[in-house]
């Protein structure tokens, strides 16, 4: 991967900071990660950060202590948990001053892949102490805020699945058994997607709508997304036979530059989508609902520009970011 340094004189900034650490003792790796936070806890006050940890009790309460932390001026709220942990977090800290930093331990850590901060929990509180505040964009889906991506068909389906079944508990194991008896089976769908100056009929199998552009840890749909241009980027993979699904999948996996031939990819900072039937929706990862059928009421997609700070490295994915530092 191409990378890009952008030094910031971050050690002087980051005295006096004042934090809170938010944790989801559900999320996929928090139970291996759990003895390293109290060490981490001592370093960042030991560096001048005030810093308090509090666990989540349930779904919810990530989102409601970024609202006490945000009234409260905070300088950052620190997730610790996965994306679904940092989805709640950023419907709190979007438009406001305090930024979002990341201890990754989710499952597969979608937004701490993507800007490259370290998995190990060590590695990733040097970002904290020793990385650079960026403004980025975030999207929103109708009255959602999203961080990397909306998804639409195939992959809204499995994240609806796994929600309801006993599957969540095996993980990504589970979640790819889910994945594979769905991209088998599923219809494709017809959608209509007004765009700034165009619109587009599509017979799609997925549609993604991307803020960032890695997905699922490993594959790009969006991959010329950045995530600071205030335009979000669509890709629409197009119907296609059963038996030619996979060989599509696998051009995506490996990615490979004949992908590029199954999609249909725009750019667009609103978009207003219907579908004919309604088809599942996936943000950031949480299933949440599903398309409107109404040319009167579409399924609203925009994008709302630098409005969430966050903490990432110095040295950053170049492609990913298009305005310099803070
Ligand atoms: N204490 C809690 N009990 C139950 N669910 C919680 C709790 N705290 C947060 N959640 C919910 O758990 C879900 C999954 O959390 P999260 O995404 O952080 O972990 P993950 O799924 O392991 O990671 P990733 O999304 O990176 O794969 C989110 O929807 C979040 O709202």
């Amino acid at each position: 991967m191409q990378k890009t340094t952008h030094k910031t004189n971050s050690s002087a900034e980051k005295q006096n900071v004042k934090a809170i650490l938010i944790a989801n003792p559900t999320s996929g790796s928090y139970t291996t990660h759990a003895h390293q936070i109290d060490r981490i806890i001592s370093t960042l006050r030991q560096r001048g950060w005030q810093a308090e940890l509090k666990l989540t009790e349930a779904s919810g309460d990530a989102r409601r202590l970024s609202r006490e932390a945000v009234e409260q001026h905070l300088d950052v709220v620190i997730a610790i948990g996965g994306d679904g942990t940092i989805h709640e977090v950023i419907q709190e800290l979007a438009g406001s001053d305090t930024a979002l930093g990341v201890l990754p331990s989710g499952t597969v850590n979608v937004w701490a892949r993507e800007v490259g901060i370290p998995l190990d929990l060590n590695g990733a509180s040097e970002v904290l102490l020793n990385g650079q505040t960026r403004r980025i964009d975030l999207g929103k889906l109708d009255d959602r805020y999203f961080l990397l991506m909306v998804g639409i068909g195939v992959d809204g389906e499995v994240t609806h699945a796994v929600e309801k079944k006993p599957v969540k508990r095996f993980g990504v194991i589970g979640y790819l058994l889910v994945a594979a008896w769905w991209g088998a089976r599923y219809p494709a769908f017809r959608a209509s997607l007004r765009l700034n100056n165009q619109i587009i009929k599509v017979h799609a199998l997925q549609v993604i709508i991307g803020n960032t552009q890695l997905y699922g840890g490993a594959m790009k749909y969006t991959w010329k997304a950045k995530c600071d241009d205030g335009l979000l980027d669509i890709c629409v993979v197009r119907r296609q036979s059963i038996l030619r699904r996979l060989p599509v999948l696998l051009d995506f996996l490996l990615r490979r530059r004949q992908r590029r031939q199954w999609v249909r990819y725009e750019v667009s900072d609103t978009i207003n989508l219907t579908t004919t039937e309604p088809v599942a929706i996936q943000v950031d990862g949480e299933p949440v609902g599903h398309t409107s059928t109404s040319e009167e009421q579409p399924t609203r997609l925009t994008v709302v520009p630098q409005s969430l700070k966050v903490i990432v490295p110095q040295i950053l994915p170049e492609d990913l970011f298009s305005q310099p530092p803070l």
